[in-house]
């Protein structure tokens, strides 16, 4: 092989390795009714959805079975949380088993609501992480900074040590995406600007490259999360290291089906 074919054919090596499938998650939170869950669904079902994007419905847990009687299989079902256990003396949790039984194929892990109005630590989500992972579930495990730790120039420190804490308990990422949702971002009409998501997805990619390995980093898919509409998300999808979204407010409403689309 002559060095110019050589080089070519490296070259588009590295494209492949690059295409990430993009992924929308919308998460629903503690909102919805089985008449509002079964209008969304409904919305959903009949809607022409990009082919080439994977769809994930973060659903709360109760109602997990019915969304998943709703939904075509090309949606994916998730729960919003699960214990770090199989099962046992732990009133009111659910364990990701259980979500599995119910039809579930994701849980939503860390979501900043969980670490910030629960007090759930970097460690416990890691441990939720490594659970869920081990029977079976893919984790959207969502990272990010409070906006005094962004002012006060500790995004990426803050992002580093949540990712560190998180590769301390996964040891396969083939079934994780990050979710990289500013917090103060999150329902507040304030969205990251397309730079700004852009430059920490890029410096996460970067750690990851030098802590974890080449491979992890061109394959795992990161979202981004705070305040996506049908407004925004296009520019903020055509970011090369924005993967996809993790979708609140508007999830519920059926300007989730243009997010969906952001990329078609
Ligand atoms: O999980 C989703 C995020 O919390 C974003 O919520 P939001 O789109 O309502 O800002």
């Amino acid at each position: 092989m002559k060095l110019s074919q050589f080089l070519s054919f490296s070259g588009n090596c590295k494209i492949l390795k690059m295409v990430r499938k993009f992924c929308v998650g919308g998460n629903w939170k503690m909102n919805g009714d089985k008449a509002a869950i079964a209008e969304i669904c409904k919305s959903l079902s009949g809607a022409a959805l990009d082919s080439n994007t994977e769809v994930v419905v973060g659903c709360p847990a109760l109602y997990v079975i019915y969304a998943r009687g709703l939904l075509p299989n090309t949606i994916s079902v998730a729960g919003q949380n699960a214990y770090k256990v199989a099962k046992g003396a732990f009133t009111g949790e659910v364990s990701p088993a259980m979500l599995k039984d119910a039809g579930a194929d994701w849980v939503i892990l860390g979501h900043s609501e969980r670490r910030q109005i629960f007090k759930e630590s970097d460690e416990l989500i890691g441990e939720k992480c490594a659970h869920a992972l081990a029977e079976g579930l893919k984790v959207i495990a969502c990272i990010g900074e409070t906006l005094e730790e962004r002012e006060a120039g500790k995004t990426e420190e803050v992002v580093f040590r949540q990712t560190g804490v998180l590769s301390k308990h996964i040891k396969d990422w083939s079934n994780v995406v990050l979710a990289y949702e500013p917090v103060w971002a999150i329902g507040t009409g304030k969205t990251a600007t397309p730079q700004q998501a852009q430059e920490v997805h890029a410096a996460l990619r970067q750690w990851l490259t030098k802590n974890i390995s080449q491979a992890v980093s061109d394959s795992l898919r990161i979202q981004y999360g705070g305040s996506v509409t049908a407004a925004n998300c296009r520019e903020l999808a055509s970011q090369p290291d924005i993967d996809g979204f993790l979708v609140g407010g508007a999830s519920l409403k059926p300007e989730f089906i243009d997010i969906v689309n952001a990329k078609k």
